[in-house]
């Protein structure tokens, strides 16, 4: 027989001097065991999370009678999303059409994909500068700060463009063995793409500028779907598993899994977001805060992780078609309402938030005074040519 050799376990103390000189890798199925954090991942205090902030009771908002074509049941949704983006910014919707099926599906396919050794999984690996996908944390992106999560993120557009994007683009990283895999995800953006143009009816209702101007302006979308996959940590409380921001995008859908970890702040107070498996979270995003001329708030929030359980969520960020120029309508612009934020498209925001910009709560504010400075610049050469 022969004797199994043990390994010597190293001390706390060598993982950490080892993690000082050697590149961060994140590889969560090392990481998620260590009681040793490395300081890259470490908040600051006044960044900190509290893992069990109090609940917010938010309103669920039923789309049955909108989606059935009920305009009473219409007039009374597109009140209640209209308030709560005055607000703050986001809301819950139910009754939504989305198969329960199809959400389990993509759940189930997010663990099989994580669960892959690291070294698979880079197959899809993120390319610096570019936003698609996979990345465990962002440890070659960003030196502080970093979040405790792996991501895997695709584009998406509406069927007439590119019927088989997703699914394409998977199978073209990962191999033909995830055809499947790539299905269930072209299947799962088709679906919500759907469903924020609903809301868009909803929302254009609400700001009195017609059901059909927000649903033509994105019907051809050039969005973002985004699997967040947070591991566990032996210290959450020090960590992040993504930090305060504000999506840069038009419209967030968020499914998130029963485990809870979403905070929203509102009024200044972080409150959590209690998971409801029958509910999709809704939020507005920096270009839609634009796009309604302030009106509507681009929703501030974070995710906390745990030390007990793996978390999940699906987030599918609708984005407008890339030649669209965000600009708000008429309506929303007069004496008492001028204009708050300069014309642009949203490959001008996203390559901001790529190469220029770390995407926070203030994203927004930055790329306008970012946008006003390059115009101005320009504006200067102009002249002295
Ligand atoms: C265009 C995007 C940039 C981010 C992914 C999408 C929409 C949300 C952005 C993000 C989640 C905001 C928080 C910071 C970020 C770096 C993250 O933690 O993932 C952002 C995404 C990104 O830049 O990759
Ligand atoms: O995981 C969550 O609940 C939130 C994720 C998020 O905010 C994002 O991906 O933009
Ligand atoms: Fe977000």
């Amino acid at each position: 027989m022969h004797p199994i050799p043990i390994m010597p376990q190293p001390s706390n103390q060598e993982i950490k001097e080892q993690q000082d000189q050697h590149p961060l890798v994140f590889d969560a199925s090392l990481l998620r065991h260590q009681l040793h954090i490395p300081s890259q991942f470490v908040w600051p205090d006044e960044e900190k999370a509290c893992l069990d902030e109090p609940d917010l009771p938010v309103p669920f908002i039923d789309l049955g009678g909108f989606l059935s074509g009920d305009p009473l049941a219409a007039t009374e949704a597109s009140r209640l999303v209209g308030e709560a983006c005055q607000k703050h910014g986001f809301f819950l919707v139910v009754n939504h059409g989305i198969q329960h099926q199809l959400i389990s599906d993509a759940h189930l396919y997010m663990d099989h994909f994580f669960s892959l050794p690291l070294s698979h999984k880079q197959r899809a690996q993120r390319m610096p500068g570019e936003h698609c996908g996979y990345a465990s944390s962002f440890t070659g992106r960003f030196s502080s700060k970093l979040p405790w999560k792996e991501t895997l993120s695709f584009q998406y557009s509406p069927r007439n463009n590119s019927p088989t994007l997703v699914k394409d683009y998977l199978c073209d990283k990962m191999g033909k063995e995830f055809e499947q895999f790539g299905n269930v995800y072209q299947d799962y953006c088709e679906a919500m793409s759907n469903l924020s143009l609903g809301i868009m009816e909803l929302l254009g209702l609400s700001l009195g500028v017609g059901r059909a101007y927000f649903r033509e302006f994105f019907e051809e979308n050039n969005s973002i779907m985004r699997l967040n996959y947070y591991p566990t940590c032996q210290k959450p409380d020090l960590t992040l598993g993504t930090g305060p921001h504000c999506d840069p995008t038009s419209l967030t859908i968020l499914h998130q899994d029963q485990v809870g970890g979403l905070q929203v702040c509102v009024d200044n107070e972080w409150h959590s977001i209690k998971p409801d498996v029958n509910a999709f979270v809704v939020n507005v995003g920096d270009t839609f805060m634009a796009l309604s001329n302030g009106r509507y708030k681009s929703c501030l929030h974070r995710a906390v992780v745990n030390s007990e359980t793996t978390r999940k969520s699906l987030a599918f960020f609708l984005c407008p078609r890339s030649d669209k120029v965000v600009s708000p309508p008429c309506e929303l612009v007069d004496k008492l309402s001028p204009r708050l934020y300069p014309d642009f498209t949203w490959p001008m925001l996203l390559e901001f938030t790529q190469k220029h910009y770390r995407a926070d709560m203030k994203t927004l504010e930055a790329f306008t005074n970012w946008l006003q400075r390059k115009s101005t610049h320009s504006n200067i050469s102009n002249h002295i040519k």
